[in-house]
């Protein structure tokens, strides 16, 4: 079977599109995993199905690069709402549902999306780290040097440690560039290696580095794939509220593949 296919990338986390309005594509974990692989498929980071949900303008179903369906991605629903608007579902605020629940997104003139993110209570502390869930799990940890930093390596060390191994989780290493900015790489679970950049991860992050008492309630995130912001309202000491994920999100190129019968 031939499977008409889209590809998107937000700061160079990249993802395959499928448009499954019509709700007749059925992937095995397998397929997903294959057509993901960088060598013997398209290559991607991730798997979307657009699929349609009375009430919204469209659900999010996605995948990660090993098969398997996952929880939100930040990242990937950015590109998603892009991917709309191509296919023709115009609107000034969408508004969709993904496995993390409701989430309204807007377009802007500079071709950004704008996407508003699950409100974030409480953010544990892990032996001087955080631990929190943006949608996804995430861990957070400063680095200094971050460039030079054995990301692969030392990510996968936290994610596969005794407390986190059965669930996973994407480790996140942070530093701060200014008050107002920091530089974030991420190891992703599902992925199980380093991306250019994790859009939940990226929130996390920055909700974590959160100076809402000096006034701020914008942070500015370089990733290795590039620029993003995040927007928050910081409620007492443990609240988050009105999170927005900010960044491009750009179409790559599309075509037929092949995924046996
Ligand atoms: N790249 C994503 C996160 C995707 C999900 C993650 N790998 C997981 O399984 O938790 C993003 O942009 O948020």
């Amino acid at each position: 079977m031939d499977i008409h296919f889209f590809k998107y990338q937000g700061t160079g986390n990249d993802f395959i599109i499928i448009d499954d309005r019509e709700g007749n594509i059925n992937l095995t974990t397998q397929q997903v995993e294959k057509l993901c692989n960088r060598r013997f498929g398209i290559g991607a980071d991730g798997l979307m199905l657009l699929k349609q949900k009375p009430g919204y303008d469209f659900e999010m179903q996605y995948y990660n690069a090993d098969g398997k369906e996952s929880t939100m991605c930040g990242n990937g629903g950015r590109c998603l709402v892009k991917f709309a608007y191509h296919q023709g579902i115009h609107k000034n605020k969408y508004h969709f549902i993904a496995i993390d629940g409701p989430h309204d997104a807007t377009i802007e003139d500079n071709g950004w999306v704008y996407l508003k993110m699950k409100d974030v209570d409480g953010i544990k502390q892990y032996y001087g780290d955080f631990v929190l869930n943006t949608g996804s799990p995430h861990y957070v940890k400063s680095a200094g040097h971050l460039q030079k930093l054995d990301v692969f390596n030392k990510g996968r060390e936290i994610r596969y440690s005794n407390d986190f191994a059965k669930e996973g989780i994407n480790v996140n290493f942070v530093e701060e560039k200014s008050e107002c900015a920091i530089f974030v790489r991420t190891y992703e679970r599902g992925v199980e290696n380093e991306t250019l950049s994790c859009g939940t991860g990226v929130t996390a992050a920055a909700l974590v580095f959160a100076h809402n008492e000096k006034g701020f309630n914008r942070i500015e995130v370089q990733t290795l794939g590039g620029h993003l912001a995040v927007e928050y309202d910081k409620i007492g000491e443990e609240r988050f509220e009105n999170i927005w994920l900010c960044g491009p999100a750009d179409f790559v190129f599309s075509g037929k593949v092949s995924v046996g019968e």
